[in-house]
């Protein structure tokens, strides 16, 4: 079975490759090897994309159920900084999500099970492009993943703001709605000493991300809550040239539905009043949506019950969160939870310095393990 020094070996293997979505290739044959060596006699392996599919089949004469069992596996385009001897290998990449100790964790877990299979089915899911464009929706909707649907789902997060040995989650929404936003504002070109014969996309975009900031300010209920960040902005192509084009890219975070349509709705409100005020051409693509995280009730409620008998972490009971997870595409179908696992490390998910504390491998490989083998039975351990 795969010890605490092998699982984070493997963290840093996979930490020195991170990858865009579903171009996880150097990922998934990096994985696919993992899988390969751990004993095969209850394994069926299958690639989805840059995905990985891998059942394992129960001892019992007739499994009750199948468990799934959820990471995501891509990087994003962020230039780490953390200095470390395991940092990325790939420039303007970084696991900044934690998505390397997540697939560890999936590894430990499988590899227990490989050994030990449970009476029950297990799948293990190994998605990706969770940052975008979302690998779980078309993974839902596969036939590989339909051959082999689980009756129940769970997936962690890091969460770089609690003490390793903490759980966090809740009952219900546990994530935002997200939908991404990008904005392109076309006008008119020329020299900067000629302002007046130009439509000046630098101005424009200026001012409409200013007025992006009024719709939480203004729109939206105190009492309820959103968010409109415009994560990148490209505009022009030289000091003295006044900017043809620009473009904003952001994401906009919602609790409801409705509120995310409420939301776009001034969005588009806004752009259109920057395309008359400033007579140039915008357009708007909302890009990746993700559906919330909700957490089972039921399920939820036992995993924390689970958690806290088990001693093998502190439970916390979390509120909601802004972010986003296409893990809510699963649970929108299929009941279970999402949880947050600490890693206390003093930078932020999607930074350049977050470097999550290893330690935390082991606490949730340990509970993971527990809770599946407590809700699917103990089977026979097999050798290897
Ligand atoms: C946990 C986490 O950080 N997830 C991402 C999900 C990205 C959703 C999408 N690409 C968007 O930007 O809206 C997050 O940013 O919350």
């Amino acid at each position: 079975m795969l010890d605490t020094e092998a699982l984070v070996d493997i963290r840093r293997t996979l930490h020195r490759i991170p990858e865009g979505g579903f171009a996880e290739f150097e990922t998934q044959r990096t994985l696919l090897s993992i899988i390969a060596s751990l004993p095969q006699s209850h394994l069926t392996v299958r690639t989805w994309e840059t995905g990985i599919l891998v059942r394992v089949t129960g001892t019992g004469v007739a499994p009750r159920r199948c468990i799934g069992y959820r990471t995501d596996i891509d990087g994003l385009p962020v230039q780490e900084e953390t200095g470390l001897p395991y940092a990325s290998q790939h420039p303007g990449w970084m696991h900044a999500c934690g998505h390397d100790v997540h697939m560890t964790i999936a590894i430990g877990v499988l590899s227990h099970f490989a050994h030990h299979p449970p009476a029950d089915d297990l799948l293990f899911v190994f998605q990706p492009a969770e940052e975008g464009p979302g690998g779980a929706l078309p993974m839902l909707q596969s036939e590989a993943f339909n051959a082999w649907r689980p009756d129940q789902m769970l997936a962690l997060h890091v969460a770089p703001e609690y003490p390793v040995g903490t759980i966090a989650t809740r009952p219900g929404l546990l994530f935002a709605n997200t939908s991404e936003l990008f904005i392109d504002l076309v006008g008119r070109g020329g020299h900067a000493a000629y302002p007046h014969r130009t439509r000046d996309m630098v101005v424009a975009a200026a001012h409409l991300i200013t007025q992006l900031q009024t719709v939480v300010a203004r729109n939206v209920d105190p009492l309820d809550s959103a968010v409109v960040t415009i994560g990148k902005l490209t505009g022009g192509t030289k000091q003295n040239i006044i900017a043809e084009r620009a473009r904003l890219e952001g994401t906009i975070r919602t609790l409801s539905q409705p509120a995310m349509a409420a939301v776009k709705a001034r969005v588009e409100a806004l752009v259109r009043g920057i395309e008359a005020g400033f007579d140039c051409q915008a357009d708007i693509d909302y890009g990746a949506n993700y559906l919330q995280v909700w957490n089972d009730e039921t399920l939820t409620r036992r995993f924390m019950a689970f958690v806290q008998s088990a001693g093998t972490a502190e439970l916390v009971e979390c509120g909601p969160a802004m972010t986003g997870e296409d893990f809510g595409y699963f649970l929108g179908e299929i009941p279970g939870f999402m949880f947050w696992l600490g890693v206390d490390t003093p930078y932020g998910l999607h930074h350049g310095q977050m470097s999550p504390n290893e330690a935390a491998i082991d606490v949730a490989v340990r509970t993971v393990v527990a809770y599946i083998a407590s809700q699917c039975g103990e089977g026979a351990a097999t050798n290897g």
